[in-house]
Formats: C-alpha cells, sequence, structure tokens
C-alpha cells in the first residue's frame, strides 16, 4: 500500500499524518500545494505513477466559505478541478481515491439528519463547487469513496474554536448565531474513520457521511467552547442569522445521519462535547 495524502498541511491533513503514522509507518507520503499542486494536472498525474501510489486521500480544499463568493475561479479550480485530476490520475492507475466533501452540499430545509440519497441544494459558491467536486469523481473514477463531513475543527490551522477561543480572550460580549444547527466535529476523530477505511478488508466506493455524534448550534458551540476552554469574561449573546450578515448563506439545518459508515466500515463517532474536550486539551498543553 502506498498512500498519498493531499492538502496534508491543512486541519484534517495534520490530524491524518498521526494516524497513519501509527498505523502505516513508512506508507505515506504527504503532499500540499508547494510539493504538489492539485490544479496542474499533468503534475498529478506524473506524481501518482513515479510514486506507484495505491490510495490517494484528498484533505486539499478551498474552505473559505465567505471569501469563495469572491473568488470563485480559484475556489472552483481547487474543489472541482483539482478533484477532476484527481479522478483522471486515478482511473488511469487504478488508484483508489478516498475525497473529503462537506454538508454544505444541502440546503439546509430538512428536519431531520441528512441521509447520503437525500436530495442536495447547495446554498453558496463553496457548496457548489463541493458537489461539483463529488460529481466529477464519481463520474471518472466511481470506485471511490467521499466522505461528508462538517464544523471541522483541530488544533491546527484556522477553525470555530480557535476563533473563538481568541474572541473570548480579547472581547467581552460576543454575538453568535444560534438557528444554524449541525455537528461540530473533530479533524482527529474523522482522521481515525479514515484510517479505518484504509485498513478495512473491503473497499465499498459510494458518498458516506460522517461527523461526531450530537446536535448543536454556533451558539451552543461556543458555550462549550468557553467552558472548557475555561473562558469566563466574556458573555456570549445568542442571535438569529439575520443579525450575522455574511457574503455566503449557510444552511440552517445540516446534520448528517453517519449510520452508514458505521455499519460499512465500524467506524465510531464519539459525542461532540467529549471530542471537543480532547481537543482543547491539546491545545493547552501547546501553550
Ligand atoms: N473545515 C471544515 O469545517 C470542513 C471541511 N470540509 C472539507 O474537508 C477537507 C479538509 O478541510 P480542512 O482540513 O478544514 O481544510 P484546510 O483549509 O485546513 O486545508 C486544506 C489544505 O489544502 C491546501 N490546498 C489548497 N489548494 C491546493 C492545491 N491547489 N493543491 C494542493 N493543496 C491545496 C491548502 O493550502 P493553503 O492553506 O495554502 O491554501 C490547505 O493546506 C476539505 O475538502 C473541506 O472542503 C468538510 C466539512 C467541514
Ligand atoms: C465568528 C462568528 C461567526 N458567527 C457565525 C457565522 C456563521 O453563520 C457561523 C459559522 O462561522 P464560520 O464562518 O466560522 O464557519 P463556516 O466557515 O461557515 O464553517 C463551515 O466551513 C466549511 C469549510 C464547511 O465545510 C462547513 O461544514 C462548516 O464547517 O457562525 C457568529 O454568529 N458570530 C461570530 O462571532
Amino acid at each position: 500500500m502506498k498512500i498519498l495524502v493531499t492538502g496534508a498541511n491543512g486541519q484534517l491533513g495534520r490530524e491524518l499524518r498521526e494516524v497513519l503514522e501509527r498505523d502505516f509507518p513508512g506508507q505515506a507520503v504527504y503532499t500540499d500545494i508547494d510539493e504538489l499542486d492539485l490544479t496542474d494536472e499533468l503534475a498529478v498525474k506524473r506524481f501518482v505513477e513515479a510514486n506507484d501510489i495505491s490510495h490517494i486521500v484528498n484533505c486539499a480544499g478551498y474552505t473559505a466559505v465567505d471569501k469563495a463568493e469572491e473568488d470563485k475561479a480559484l475556489c472552483y479550480r481547487v474543489n472541482v478541478e483539482a478533484v477532476r485530476n484527481i479522478a483522471n490520475a486515478a482511473s488511469e492507475t487504478g488508484a483508489k481515491v478516498i475525497h473529503i466533501s462537506t454538508d454544505y452540499v444541502f440546503d439546509g430545509r430538512a428536519y431531520r439528519p441528512y441521509n447520503e440519497a437525500d436530495k442536495v441544494n447547495p446554498v453558496s459558491q463553496y457548496g457548489t463547487t463541493k458537489r461539483q467536486g463529488e460529481t466529477a469523481l464519481i463520474a471518472l473514477a466511481p470506485d471511490s469513496v467521499i466522505i461528508r463531513t462538517a464544523w471541522l475543527y483541530s488544533p491546527h490551522g484556522h477553525n470555530f474554536v480557535k476563533t473563538m477561543l481568541r474572541l473570548g480572550s480579547e472581547r467581552n460580549e460576543i454575538r453568535v448565531v444560534n438557528d444554524q444547527i449541525g455537528a461540530p466535529t473533530y479533524a482527529g476523530d474523522l482522521a481515525e474513520a479514515i484510517g479505518k477505511v484504509l485498513k478495512s478488508h473491503q473497499w465499498v466506493p459510494g458518498i458516506y457521511h460522517f461527523t461526531n455524534s450530537g446536535v448543536a448550534s454556533w451558539y451552543d458551540f461556543t458555550q462549550a467552547i468557553f467552558r472548557l476552554g475555561g473562558v469566563s469574561g466574556c458573555s456570549i449573546i445568542p442571535i438569529p442569522t439575520e443579525d450575522y450578515p455574511t457574503a455566503a448563506t449557510r444552511p440552517f439545518y445540516s446534520v448528517l445521519n453517519t449510520s452508514k459508515i458505521r455499519a460499512t466500515y465500524n467506524v465510531e463517532t464519539p459525542y461532540w462535547m467529549d471530542s471537543l474536550d480532547k481537543c482543547i486539551t491539546r491545545l493547552k498543553s501547546q501553550q
């Protein structure tokens, strides 16, 4: 087995490196844009061939949801064209692909957790391009596994947990939306799930949903971040989405049903607050 991890310097990529170094020592190569720009079709093909890659885990993505509304071309290149390049390289070499997608492919008008067969209807540029990446991959490399996840955070990179801990230390009060509901998900848990898919004796292609268990609004999430992070001098005011205008529209309800990945690959989906506690403990140990 020779695994290529792309987007390896991102928050998921860095967590996945820890899992693969433990479970597949010496069997993975890690690239980010400086080593392998995924928008360069020929470079991707050459890299996969030259390194005899058997599995590609694509952790790269354009993830700046608001900026994507302006920066449409780059967002498309990274979330669609790069995925197409990976798919073409995989179909030519026979490499298997695990690709990461998002809850933002849904419009958020549901009243129960979305399953993999539910109708998609992205409401942002980011969500639209992520869906286009999914369809390109399925068309060109149908043997791929696509894992949709949501509200990712980790001790690395930019994420809501780190933003809120910073704002909590700088301000007396913050206003946070309480009518967008989802499942905060620790990138370390998703990395463990990807490790299980790679280790599995069966490879079952298709779309899967993976998040931590439980649900929260961004306001609930912030309350837990402050409590576990020991932030006490900043009050959190719950507000409706209309009082926090953003460039991109976000789904109101994007909880994902994770039964399929649990049944197929025997992965665990820890309760979100337990995983948040683990991440905050790691962040504190870095200070
Ligand atoms: N963050 C979240 O809340 C969620 C993320 N996802 C999906 O999960 C995946 C991983 O997300 P996350 O770890 O948070 O993302 P990050 O933004 O932390 O990391 C993405 C990485 O991809 C790199 N990258 C960007 N363009 C290219 C390129 N052309 N070639 C190679 N690498 C490139 C980025 O480099 P640079 O920083 O230099 O641009 C960055 O290191 C993405 O597909 C994302 O859409 C799904 C649901 C939730
Ligand atoms: C910073 C801040 C944000 N918010 C709101 C804005 C928004 O509606 C919500 C989330 O904010 P963010 O912009 O940090 O999160 P966002 O970038 O929308 O997060 C998304 O990222 C992409 C990559 C995904 O795939 C999604 O699953 C999801 O994780 O919180 C507040 O209400 N108050 C605040 O102080």
